[in-house]
């Protein structure tokens, strides 16, 4: 609608739709009013009427605007209707990005914004009035325009510096049906700032500010619409928190509510470029498209429900209650407990609807106790399963413990092994490294402890390694502790001998073992120290009795190297094979020479 200079206050405010939208906000929606334009056009003419409407002159009547005719007609649906409500209104001005209660003048500090999912954004602490007539209404209204931020500007007299929004909350209760319904609607009328060019000279410093501040907000405004008609953009990021107007305003422009815009021109040609930009902006405004949806006080309606469902209960106890000692007779005397029943009541018209009532409480009870024992059966299993793993983890751990016994003694005894070796002084000095009394020099069984460390007699060739070795053996405590002679730890003894001749010797010409010399002579190691120190060669060839097998001595070609032995099996080689097939491999000294480091040289043999 376009309405002339000439429109009255009552024609505006029946052909903008006001009544269907105060119908709306009855029937629970947010509805919206804000009326934008720039300064003088009228905005708080059509929304409050004029400003005199408020001052202590004589009244001229029918100039009230939207604000009032929009409560007086509220006030007739309230009183005209049989459900039960309840009617409140808030009045708030944004003046320089700051949000002031216009009903409260005595708050000094501004009140803040905040946002909630479900409530959407809102003024917090700000003070809600009930009212009940116009003229409670009315009160409320003047207190708020007098506090309200004025100025004189050189377009309008009572120019306001400020956007002020004044919020009727409608609480509606149906009490009709079963259950009651409780709506809340919302119908929020907006008396938006003027847009206002910045003249120089005419402005002070204040009036700057308030004016960068109004042309921020609206500009914050008609980016929101812009953003809002873009279908591209509309499910994207609006800068409703860019200022505190669009956030109040968030809801009714792109939320579940319905806004009516009224924009108000002037009709003079030297406001032709405001006026454009007032049409421009409200143009698209009208492009925005809402869903609206009701808002039903959820929370009310659960309370509602809870309390009809805590009555019924409360009913079904009081008579479960009173036939419990029936049906305790019953029980114990055999007879059924329907004509127990009937005998107690006397009549069988509210005995029908007792009986019900208790047997269905005792099906529900028993159902709720096999519940629960299925509940307890599967709690039970869950505790077997679980005693299972712990018992199982509880072996694992005493085996990794048992390990790590093992493997720390293992590690101990390495280090005896590497303290003991060639590098360290203290093998060659012959220094018992052993806590346990074993010499420096001697082997050890690593399985059993008590398996005394024995001598293991060293060859002085400088290619072999003068040091002990350690053995494993699993001879039990009590045959090493009767002096028994531990095979196994000789069987390694000799293994270690023969691996060392293998590695000393040409490949092709691996020499047997010697037997092991008589170990019935052999005794305990713990014997041999009582006859010979450990580390200590026993003099002669003769086997000390007590001392530990010795070593088979090498022959006389072993001594002579590895180059004489090579050559000595070249010559072998060369005197068995036949002469008339196979030429003969001549003795090739120098191809025995040039193989020679071949050999020699793995062990670092600089011979
Ligand atoms: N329809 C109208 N009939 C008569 N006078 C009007 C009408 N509209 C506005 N006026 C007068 O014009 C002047 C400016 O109006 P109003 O204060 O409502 O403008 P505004 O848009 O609210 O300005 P501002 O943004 O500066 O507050 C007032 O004196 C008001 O009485």
């Amino acid at each position: 609608m376009i309405f002339t200079p000439e429109c009255s206050q009552q024609e505006i405010f029946e052909s903008t739709g006001m009544r269907k939208l105060i119908n709306m906000a009855i029937e629970g929606y947010t509805c919206t009013v804000f009326a934008f334009g720039q300064t003088g056009s009228g905005k708080t003419y059509t929304i409050t009427g004029p400003h005199s409407l408020f001052s202590k002159d004589p009244k001229e009547g029918g100039l009230e605007g939207l604000m009032q005719r929009s409560v007086a007609f509220l006030l007739e649906q309230v009183h005209g209707s049989d459900e039960m409500f309840q009617l409140c209104a808030s009045y708030s001005e944004i003046y320089n990005e700051q949000v002031r209660d216009l009903l409260n003048p005595f708050l000094t500090y501004s009140l803040v914004v905040r946002g909630s999912r479900t409530g959407g954004f809102y003024v917090e602490n700000l003070s809600v009035v009930e009212f009940c007539n116009l003229e409670g209404f009315i009160t409320l209204l003047e207190r708020g325009m007098q506090n309200r931020q004025t100025s004189s500007q050189t377009q309008n007299e009572h120019s306001s510096r400020s956007h002020s929004i004044l919020t009727l909350y409608i609480k509606r209760t149906s009490t009709g049906a079963e259950e009651a319904v409780v709506t809340q609607g919302k119908l929020c009328i907006v008396d938006l700032a003027g847009s206002e060019r910045v003249k120089d000279g005419d402005t002070t410093e204040k009036l700057l500010e308030e004016t960068g501040n109004i042309n921020r907000s609206l500009l914050t405004l008609g980016k929101c619409i812009t953003a809002l008609v873009d279908p591209k953009k509309r499910n994207g990021h609006i800068p409703y928190r860019d200022s505190k107007l669009t956030m109040l305003l968030s809801d009714s422009l792109g939320g579940k509510g319905i806004t009516l815009m009224i924009a108000c021109v002037s009709p003079a040609a030297a406001n032709l470029q405001e006026t454009m930009n007032t049409l421009r902006y409200s143009s698209k405004a009208k492009r925005i498209k809402n869903k609206p949806v009701a808002k039903n006080n959820l929370r009310e309606q659960i309370l509602a429900t809870l309390q009809r469902e805590i009555r019924i209960l409360k009913e079904e106890n009081t008579i479960l209650r009173q036939n419990l000692p029936k049906f305790l007779e019953d029980s114990e005397s055999g007879a059924s407990v329907s004509s127990s029943t009937r005998s107690m009541c006397g009549s069988t018209e509210p005995l029908g609807e007792n009986v019900r009532s208790a047997s269905s409480s005792e099906a529900g009870l028993r159902s709720l106790l096999q519940d629960l024992m299925r509940e307890v059966d599967k709690l039970q299993k869950d505790k077997r399963v679980l005693l299972n793993k712990q018992e199982s983890s509880d072996q694992q751990r005493e085996r990794l413990s048992q390990e790590n016994v093992r493997l720390l003694r293992k590690l101990r005894d390495l280090e005896r092994v590497i303290c003991s070796s060639p590098h360290s002084s203290s093998s060659y000095s012959g220094t018992s490294l052993d806590d346990e009394g074993s010499s420096g020099n001697s082997p050890q069984c690593l399985t059993n402890p008590t398996c005394y460390p024995a001598h293991i007699p060293t060859e002085q060739s400088p290619s072999r390694p003068h040091y002990p070795v350690m053995y494993c053996c699993t001879c039990s405590v009590e045959a090493h502790q009767q002096g028994q002679v531990c095979p196994e730890l000789l069987e390694r003894l000799a293994l270690h001998e023969h691996s060392y001749s293998i590695h000393h010797s040409q490949p092709q010409q691996h020499e047997k073992l010697p037997p092991i010399q008589d170990t019935s002579a052999v005794r305990h190691p713990k014997a041999a120290e009582r006859g010979t120190k450990a580390g200590q060669e026993p003099e002669g060839d003769e086997p000390v009795p007590g001392a530990f097998p010795q070593p088979r001595r090498r022959s006389q070609g072993e001594m002579r190297g590895y180059a004489g032995r090579f050559q000595d099996m070249l010559e072998a080689r060369a005197q068995k094979a036949p002469s008339a097939e196979v030429p003969a491999a001549k003795p090739h000294r120098a191809l025995a020479a040039s193989a020679l480091p071949l050999l020699v040289k793995r062990r670092g043999d600089s011979s």
